[in-house]
């Protein structure tokens, strides 16, 4: 099996080399290990064996078609964004009716590419939403099949800015109105109603707090049906965390089993079919990003790594906080010491840190590190920044290796810019 593994101070790559990999390709570049993204698939799909389940993979975590036409032959859907992240993963060949599509603005046009497509559902975040899909649903003469996103207020205790069921976060309809909204639904031509959706936020290590929401959201379909609607699905999204850290004592996030526990408690009684929008527990873990050490400094007394990645490509530490491992890919000679040093990107920001105080090995220029739990998140919200080309991505699948996205040259960086004449 090839998977990421932190043991004794090591990333351990089963047989993945990344130093020549790393020569092949240049540095930086993600590389997501196949095995662990069946493995993560399976684990969260297992959990829920037996029951009507969708699970529906959250594009927007890791959306490179050769990953999502992977999870695709496990039997994943997808839960998408945007029209850029259907045509994905259309093109990784998931079904229509096993995708799902969340988010507070689609436009008219994304709608009708949906419907077109023939989703499974929508789940819609305001009654304007509502309105606007019944148009383009009718004008198609077709039905659009509905969730409503419901907003449970509860504190999701993950980091504020990837919280989303609190009542005053834009996601969802408000509680208040639920079930009012429900029943204007049910009174348009274009809408089918036919499930509840809600989404409490990402990297959520306690349980509590989908249990609350998940009881709410349960209530709340009895009373829907007691009110003559026809819920079918119930989509609890994703949120459930993973662990970042492995060279510490922190507590593990709960397992999938625990988490379909709570599900069991609160939900199973509803017999519907359960819709689960995982992103990052399947992707987190399966991805690095490698790096390289291009210079070391010091200014004034303190000391800085500076890296070939920057925050353009993985900006989850400088938009979060965010903590991931930063480790050697080559072990350390034995009683080797460590020290305090800062590991920074190239761009020209202050928030381009990687880890401030981050006791590690030495380390010399040239040296390669790999970031771990960087498969979600990472390569997705990378930018061209200082024009920085997106690294590359590769897969790894037992000895077999493919660049899945490769770098762009500069020439193909400029050439959507144009210069018009008068300038
Ligand atoms: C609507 C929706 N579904 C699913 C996800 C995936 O979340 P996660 O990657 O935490 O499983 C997100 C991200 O928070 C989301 O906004
Ligand atoms: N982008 C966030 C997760 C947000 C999920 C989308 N609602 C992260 O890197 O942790």
């Amino acid at each position: 099996m090839h998977h990421f593994e932190y043991r004794d101070g090591v990333l351990h790559a089963e047989d993945i080399p990344l130093d020549r990999l790393a020569g092949e390709i240049g540095t930086p570049f993600y590389c997501y290990s196949a095995a662990t993204l069946r493995r993560h698939y399976s684990v969260f799909a297992d959990a829920f064996k037996g029951q009507d389940t969708l699970v529906a993979f959250s594009v927007k975590s890791l959306s490179n078609v050769a990953v999502l036409s992977l999870l695709a032959k496990l039997g994943a859907g997808a839960d998408v964004v945007s029209g850029g992240e259907l045509f994905r993963a259309l093109r990784a060949g998931i079904p229509g009716e096993k995708i799902v599509f969340s988010g507070v603005g689609k436009t008219r046009a994304e709608m009708a590419d949906a419907l077109k497509a023939g989703i499974c559902q929508f789940n819609v975040e305001s009654e304007a939403e509502l309105i606007a899909l019944d148009e383009v649903a009718r004008s198609m003469n077709v039905r659009a099949p509905v969730a409503l996103r419901v907003n449970p207020d509860v504190a999701a205790g993950s980091h504020d800015k990837i919280s989303t069921g609190r009542k005053t976060d834009k996601f969802g309809i408000s509680w208040s109105i639920a079930a009012d909204v429900y029943a204007r639904a049910a009174t348009m031509e274009g809408i089918d109603v036919s499930g509840v959706d809600v989404h409490i936020g990402s990297q959520i290590t306690d349980l509590a707090p989908f249990g609350s929401a998940f009881s709410k959201v349960a209530a709340l379909v009895s009373t829907l049906r007691d009110q003559g609607h026809d819920i079918r699905r119930l989509d609890l999204g994703g949120g459930l965390g993973v662990p970042y850290h492995h060279q510490d004592a922190t507590p593990p996030p709960p397992h999938p089993l625990d988490y379909a526990k709570v599900i069991h408690e609160t939900a199973s009684h509803l017999d519907l079919q359960l819709i689960f929008e995982p992103g990052r527990m399947i992707a987190g873990n399966a991805g690095i990003l490698v790096a390289r050490v291009t210079y070391l400094k010091e200014n004034e007394g303190r000391h800085f790594a500076i890296l070939d990645c920057g925050m353009n490509d993985l900006i989850r530490p400088a938009l979060y906080d965010a903590w991931h491992d930063i480790i050697p890919v080559t072990e350390p000679a034995e009683g080797v010491g460590t020290s305090l040093i800062d590991i920074v990107g190239p761009v020209c920001e202050s928030t381009d840190r990687f880890a401030r105080n981050r006791d590690m090995p030495p380390l010399k220029p040239g040296d390669l590190v790999a970031f771990l739990t960087a498969g979600a998140y990472g390569a997705v919200q990378g930018n061209e920044y200082n024009t920085r080309p997106l690294a590359p991505e590769l897969l790894v699948d037992g000895d077999r290796h493919a660049i899945i996205r490769r770098r762009p040259t500069y020439d193909e960086m400029i050439a959507r810019e144009d210069v018009p004449d008068w300038v």
